[in-house]
């Protein structure tokens, strides 16, 4: 017991452990602290560069806003699909009809937002080049997964789920798009249609087949004189 007492390791070791522990706790508060700056340090270059990507965006939409000539859609419409898809959410997007990418902007800037992407699809690879190099123009690359190719076969391919589709190629294969996209859609989803107001060949067949779906509601959106059907899988 006595030899206990005297015995001079023990004696150091009683007096060292409760510094090692407290040095140890310190240690453990500098780490935490220089972890949280970091995220902190991250969380807001992540919010600078959003912002000024946004600003990027905003820009560029408004001054090309009367230099779209490639059957690309109103501004109005844009608007509309960014809206929708920022509103709820959405994150996993397919496009189908790119140009030279309007409305690929739009999405792709309300994906960017949500932390979503975009699959787009185009036949005219000029067309495609072009909104390439618009949507490097406004920072938004890493958002846009571009197709070349024949849509009839592509939509086909493009992996689900999906929250949110917009068509506006071909009117006459609208109907055929839904049908090959419908599986891939989330319940709450939306497959939009562009063109609808207007007196194209495939699109009353279009109106009629939509508007008989029990599984969808459909609304038709009259921002501008196009008119999109926005179908909402129940
Ligand atoms: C109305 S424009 C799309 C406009 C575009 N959404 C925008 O706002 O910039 C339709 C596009 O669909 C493309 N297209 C037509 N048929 C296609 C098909 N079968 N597969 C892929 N693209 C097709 C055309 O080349 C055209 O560029």
């Amino acid at each position: 017991m006595s030899g206990q007492q005297t015995n001079p390791a023990r004696q150091v070791f009683l007096m060292k452990t409760p510094i090692t522990m407290k040095a140890l706790v310190q240690i453990n508060v500098v780490f935490s602290s220089i972890l949280l700056l970091g995220v902190v340090a991250e969380c807001a270059a992540q919010d600078t560069n959003q912002r000024e990507r946004d600003k990027r965006v905003a820009i560029f939409l408004e001054e090309s806003r009367q230099r779209w000539h490639d059957l690309n859609v109103p501004y109005e419409d844009g608007q509309v699909l960014h809206d929708l898809i920022v509103a709820n959410n959405y994150q996993s997007a397919l496009e189908i009809g790119t140009s030279t990418g309007h409305s690929t902007i739009w999405i792709a800037w309300a994906l960017s937002k949500t932390g979503g992407k975009l699959v787009t699809i185009e036949i005219d690879e000029n067309r495609q080049k072009q909104a390439i190099e618009n949507i490097k123009a406004v920072g938004l690359a890493d958002v846009v997964d571009f197709r070349l190719g024949d849509a009839h076969q592509l939509v086909k391919t493009v992996e689900g789920p999906l929250d949110f589709a917009f068509s506006d190629a071909d009117k006459d294969w609208y109907i055929q798009y839904f049908r090959d996209t419908d599986p891939k859609l989330k319940s709450g989803g939306r497959f939009a249609a562009h063109n609808v107001l207007q007196n194209i060949s495939g699109i009353r067949e279009y109106m009629e087949f939509v508007n008989n779906l029990s599984g969808y509601e459909t609304v038709v959106e009259r921002s501008s004189g196009s008119g999109i059907a926005i179908s909402q899988k129940k």
